[in-house]
């Protein structure tokens, strides 16, 4: 099981500060979340480890091997994959279309059928609909797909950028079941969320991010319990 230790952080665009000497730790086979309001900087830290805005400063290494500033394909051949906020599938594409992209890096066939098959035993309503075109399904079908291509990659670690948001409560919380779920097959999840309260209640460890910083961490549990944590930033 993988684990990512970030330490002393530091990313910008141009010359604006985003994260400043941010610190901490992905645990192998957990969840791992981080919180934090609009423009924190949470999308730009998952920017940082895929090195689409590689750091200025700080370190971060995935089972101890640096990564800092390494090219994406690199990233993601370590064992990395992200799905991305916003449900991003490719609407005129049917939904095995979709999921074989996740897997394009694979270049044995029994593998990626091997990969579907497993996809669609956690997804059966995407098996009923593998030829239909991703964009003619619901939001929350749409959020099936795109967790569902991140996990034909075989990765090793999970990056998840807000899975629900603009979703219905329903799919919200399919959709965080189906997060644990993924947890149980060993991979090691980083899940970046607004939602406090239900990232919370599946989460292992949590941080949370304000104005670039990191002002608050602990067990899933005390943050859940943490009254001065959720005045001031979940309020
Ligand atoms: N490509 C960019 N160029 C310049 N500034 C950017 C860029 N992307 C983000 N920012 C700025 O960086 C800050 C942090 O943005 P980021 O998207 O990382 O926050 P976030 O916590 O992910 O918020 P959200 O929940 O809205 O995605 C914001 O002030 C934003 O305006």
């Amino acid at each position: 099981m993988s684990s990512i230790k970030i330490e002393n952080l530091y990313t910008a665009y141009d010359k604006a500060d985003v994260l400043m000497d941010v610190s901490l730790a992905v645990e192998p086979g957990r969840i791992t979340c981080l919180l934090g309001s609009n423009g924190a900087g949470k999308s730009t830290l998952i920017r940082s480890i895929l090195g689409l805005t590689p750091p200025r400063a700080g370190r971060i290494t995935v089972d101890g091997k640096d990564i800092t500033g390494a090219p994406t394909h690199k990233v993601i051949g370590d064992g990395i994959a992200c799905i991305p906020e916003g449900r991003r599938m490719f609407p005129k594409m049917t939904v095995s279309e979709n999921l074989r992209l996740g897997a394009y890096q694979v270049r044995d066939e029994a593998l990626i059928r091997e990969r579907m098959e497993r996809v669609f035993e956690t997804f059966p309503r995407l098996a009923e609909r593998r030829d239909q075109l991703a964009g003619t399904m619901s939001g929350g079908e749409q959020a099936m797909v795109s967790i569902g291509r991140g996990l034909m990659a075989g990765p090793r670690i999970l990056l998840i950028d807000e899975p629900s948001l603009g979703l219905s409560p329903l799919y919200v919380k399919e959709n965080f079941r189906i997060i644990e779920s993924i947890r149980e097959t060993g991979i090691t999840v980083f899940l970046v969320e607004q939602n406090v309260r239900q990232t919370l209640a599946i989460s292992d460890y949590g941080y949370v991010l304000s104005g670039g910083h990191l002002v608050a961490q602990g067990s899933a549990e005390d943050l859940r319990n943490d009254k001065e944590v959720y005045a001031a930033y979940f309020g």
